[in-house]
């Protein structure tokens, strides 16, 4: 039995007294969505990050919260009685840097979490019981500990502060953003990537604006000109060093405005300071809007994904972890059970991974995704590995897979793997007239995905494997990855 059923109803605290209260003790029920401790209320609940369930802490009222909400926040004070599962986040920001979740359980805690997630949205999403459901598998590099620095892709947020810059994550638990340069959820390339970044503002006397000030000016003063201001910073630091950095500004209306955002003070200076630190093989580049200006090479890398080097450019969509990645990828492959006169349809193929994985264990491989630049990227890989049989078009969900359908194309074996949306039924209905029998799912939200599985489902298909891939460990994210194999039609 669980604490929450051992207690008596009228042990738990209602909003208004943990309101009043402002700091109390309360005892863990279980883990929120996202991770966090939470605690049933009579009337809501109280969500605790950084809490585990089972645990008895001492907690202080978040200030600010709206009036009748019934989910209140708190942060711990004090952990008066600590879970079994509770470890060293080894991360001395660990307290006010909400980035990682999960860095506080064991790895086992963790993954538990991650598969009874999987479990529950295909339950609620795609209508099937948990009894009807084949056990979840956990897709993750092993061992795995924690303190694995697995991230080699990240965006910093930037934020002028009086003189003085701030750049990183931004925390909801914290003021400000937080430092990323010893985030040890980073490769230790990319850490030292983000050190240089850091440097480069510091001792600068002006600086660029940040986009945010400059909007905010530019709505109140009629014919006032957006200033150029830094939004984000992305970076990717695969291997070896060779990486890419993109500084991306204040959108730009137009080209002509681009330019000269790109020419005006004190931002040109700072770009070319920052052209100067970067390491030998790290790109940089300056983008507003669809515009992109390349200030120092390479403007693609090389990453090493299973057996393959993919290479990619600024635009492509690229995994932000590379071992769990091919952990994953290894799966794809096996769940498949490719034959080598089957033809396989990537559907959201990007730089064209599976489809490469795949080609030499099919009679053909077919890509499908709607940006342009990662089928050119895709092919260049095709092209760069000596794979004659992988071939790739550029459309979106329907009308790609409407177009291949109307072709008379056929494949028996497919993957979707879409961004945070679902593809939705009319897109999904294409695979049947397609031919496909075996599908692999890779849904990186598993609540979308979950719901493409329901009208799978609706159509007659089955569910017969399910797993938990940790692409992005001591978070709470995972991806939803599911066999379905086509059945006896619709319900
Ligand atoms: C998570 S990425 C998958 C990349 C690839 N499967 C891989 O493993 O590297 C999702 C891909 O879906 C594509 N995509 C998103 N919305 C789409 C749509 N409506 N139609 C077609 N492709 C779409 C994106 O361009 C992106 O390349």
């Amino acid at each position: 039995m669980n604490q929450a059923a051992e207690r008596s109803a009228g042990e738990s605290p209602s909003l208004k007294d943990v309101r009043e209260r402002g700091e109390l003790e309360v005892s863990i029920d279980d883990f929120g969505f996202t991770g966090e401790g939470y605690v049933r209320l009579e009337d809501g609940w109280l969500s605790v990050p950084g809490a585990l369930p089972g645990e008895r802490v001492k907690v202080r009222v978040q200030p600010g919260q709206r009036e009748g909400a019934r989910r209140l926040y708190a942060d711990v004070v004090e952990v008066l009685e600590p879970s079994a599962e509770r470890r060293d986040p080894l991360c001395e920001r660990a307290a006010i840097c909400r980035g990682c979740q999960l860095r506080h359980i064991s790895v086992d805690g963790e993954l538990r979490f991650k598969a009874r997630g999987i479990a529950e949205v295909v339950e609620k999403f795609a209508g099937l019981s948990r009894a009807e459901q084949p056990e979840v598998e956990i897709l993750t590099p092993q061992p795995t500990a924690r303190g694995d620095a697995f991230r080699y892709r990240t965006s910093l947020s930037y934020r002028r502060v009086g003189n003085r810059v701030e750049l990183g994550l931004y925390s909801p638990a914290s003021e400000g953003l937080i430092s990323m340069s010893n985030c040890p959820a980073l490769t230790v390339q990319t850490q030292r990537v983000v050190g240089v970044i850091e440097r480069s503002f510091e001792g600068q006397s002006t600086l660029p604006w940040d986009g945010e000030m400059a909007r905010e000016v530019a709505a109140q003063v009629d014919g006032f000109e957006v200033a150029p201001g830094v939004e984000l910073i992305r970076l990717a630091v695969p291997n070896h060093g060779v990486g890419l950095v993109e500084v991306r500004l204040t959108e730009a209306r137009d080209e002509a405005q681009f330019e000269g955002f790109c020419t005006s003070a004190p931002l040109a200076s700072w770009l070319g300071r920052l052209a100067e630190a970067l390491p030998t093989q790290v790109g940089l580049a300056v983008g507003s809007g669809a515009y992109r200006r390349q200030l120092k090479e390479p403007n693609r890398v090389r990453i090493p994904l299973g057996r393959l080097q993919m290479e990619v450019g600024y635009d492509d969509w690229i995994h932000a972890t590379l071992a769990p990645a091919e952990v994953l990828y290894e799966a794809v492959e096996q769940w498949l059970e490719p034959g080598r006169g089957e033809r396989f349809l990537d559907v959201g193929c990007g730089i064209g991974s599976i489809a490469l994985l795949m080609a030499p264990r099919v009679g053909e491989a077919v890509g499908l995704d709607q940006n342009q630049a990662s089928i050119e990227s895709a092919e260049i890989n095709a092209v760069g590995h000596g794979i004659a049989n992988a071939h790739f078009v550029a459309g979106g969900w329907e009308t790609g897979l409407r177009r291949l359908a109307a072709a008379g194309e056929r494949f028996t074996l497919a993957t979707i793997n879409p961004m945070r949306e679902p593809l939705g039924r009319r897109a999904l209905a294409y695979l049947t007239m397609l031919g496909v029998e075996r599908l692999v799912y890779l849904g990186p939200s598993p609540a979308a995905a979950a719901r493409d599985l329901g009208a799978l489902r609706e159509m007659g298909w089955e569910i017969d494997r399910l797993a938990a891939a940790n692409l992005h460990p001591a978070t709470y994210h995972s991806m939803l990855v599911a066999r379905v194999r086509r059945g006896g039609g619709e319900r």
